[in-house]
């Protein structure tokens, strides 16, 4: 049997009869020998033939590690495949489509942001990814993360093995700014008074501006600061800011670039006094560049994030509010003074705050999506109010992975739709 399309999470899928069969890591083109019990459950298969276009992985841990399903793609079938599922998720709401007007992939190497898993346990410290259902691996390899991050793996591995309030398990997250790698170690419990002195010489003896520690599994658990050598700071379109620990910040630079430029690219015609209501604003990655043509209220329901973006609000033109918007979503009345919404919902999607803002009857929306399944239900309310896709551009930051990201136009302005298709 032959793999003729990829699933969701980027497993191979081939059928017998309308049963499909999912095979991680299989690309489509691939022949595979498949053997199943009498009621067609699996029982094992093995590659007759590889797919012509299928190409050999670049990783050396790749089907060990958790992070990675795609490489035995190219880059471009990689991001063709992307394209189709967003193209297939705006078609699924109900919308007419036009081609994308752009597509943005990140390259290896370059991932700035990542959440890792950490086991301890008498063999050692395995730093790494989870596979599906199942232990992390240890990361002894890595074509994702930028090497200032992979770096920084091999001497975290001895300071987790060194540090006794790490019994089992524990996380870490590592943003890399401007001004060097921003660690959180996540654990159950307390770091003792000789873990702290253990991470504080870790922090000076790699350069670490800030290593900071987070109690407990929930994210909503303020992060305390252990070591702190100097200011962490990171450019945002021009303005240095002082992002705070485990802060939202996009997976790769040329990633956010592309997504900014795509939000600029889609942008109707404003003048300065025009309101922008920007929700999920994070620290300000889009609100900053938006507020060069209109002024912007951003609303985020991470106060860390929001105080850092109020922090260089002086002079621009832009106001925030902490505000969670799965409790308190912006009603259509709050909204109906707005020129033009720019949305950037978490992966979930923005739920009855899309139904919110598509009744507002907002002439203009910008939705930034990172989730095609959540997408097609955030559309439905501006589908039913009669928007129109202007127009659409995908970024592909997840390399190698099912994840994929997409700016969308949504207008309800004819005569604007009429000039674009024609
Ligand atoms: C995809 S990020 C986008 C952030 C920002 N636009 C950027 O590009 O950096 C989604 C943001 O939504 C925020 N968020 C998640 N749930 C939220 C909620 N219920 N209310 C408000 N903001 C929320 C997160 O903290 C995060 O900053």
């Amino acid at each position: 049997m032959e793999i003729a399309s990829l699933g969701r999470e980027g497993d191979g899928i081939a059928r017998i009869g309308a049963r499909p069969y999912y095979f991680p890591y299989l690309v489509p083109g691939d022949v595979l020998d498949l053997q199943t019990d009498e009621a067609g459950h699996y029982l094992e298969h093995h590659l007759v033939s590889p797919a012509s276009h299928a190409i050999a992985p670049p990783c050396t841990i790749f089907t060990q590690c958790g992070g990675c399903a795609t490489q035995r793609l190219s880059f471009s079938d990689q991001l063709s495949w992307k394209r189709a599922r967003v193209q297939a998720a705006l078609e699924r709401a109900g919308l007419d489509v036009p081609p994308p007007t752009a597509m943005h992939q990140s390259a290896p190497l370059s991932r700035r942001r990542v959440d890792l898993a950490v086991v301890k346990s008498e063999a050692g410290v395995v730093i790494g990814l989870h596979q599906r259902k199942s232990a992390p691996v240890d990361m002894t390899s890595c074509q994702l993360l930028d090497p200032r991050i992979f770096a920084l793996l091999a001497p975290l591995r001895d300071l987790m093995r060194r540090l006794g309030a790490i019994s089992r398990e524990a996380d870490l997250h590592i943003n890399l700014f401007d001004s060097g790698a921003d660690i959180v170690i996540g654990a159950n419990a307390a770091p003792s008074l000789s873990d702290r002195g253990k991470i504080a010489a870790f922090a000076a003896a790699h350069h670490i501006p800030r290593i900071c520690w987070r109690q407990g599994k929930s994210y909503d658990n303020k992060p305390e600061v252990i070591a702190q050598l100097r200011p962490v700071t990171h450019d945002f379109s021009g303005t240095t800011m002082s992002p705070p620990p485990g802060s939202f910040m996009q997976p790769t630079a040329s990633g956010e670039a592309a997504i900014i430029a795509s939000v600029c690219e889609a942008l109707p015609k404003l003048n300065k006094r025009d309101r922008i209501a920007e929700l999920y604003s994070g620290m300000g990655t889009l609100t900053l560049p938006l507020s060069a043509y209109g002024f912007v209220e951003a609303y985020e329901g991470a106060a860390s994030s929001v105080a850092a973006l109020d922090a260089v609000r002086t002079g621009k033109r832009l106001s925030c509010s902490v505000r969670d918007l799965a409790r308190q979503p912006l009603q259509q009345k709050e909204l109906e003074k707005s020129r033009l919404v720019v949305m950037d919902p978490p992966r979930m999607g923005a739920g009855t705050q899309a139904a919110q803002v598509a009744e507002a009857g907002v002439r203009d929306v910008i939705y930034v999506s990172c989730n095609p399944q959540a997408l097609v239900n955030d559309l439905a309310p501006f589908v039913r109010q009669g928007y129109a896709l202007l127009s659409w551009s995908v970024i592909d930051q997840f390399l190698w992975s099912a994840e994929v990201e997409a700016v969308l136009a949504l207008t309800l302005d004819r005569k604007r739709l009429a000039k674009r298709r024609a």
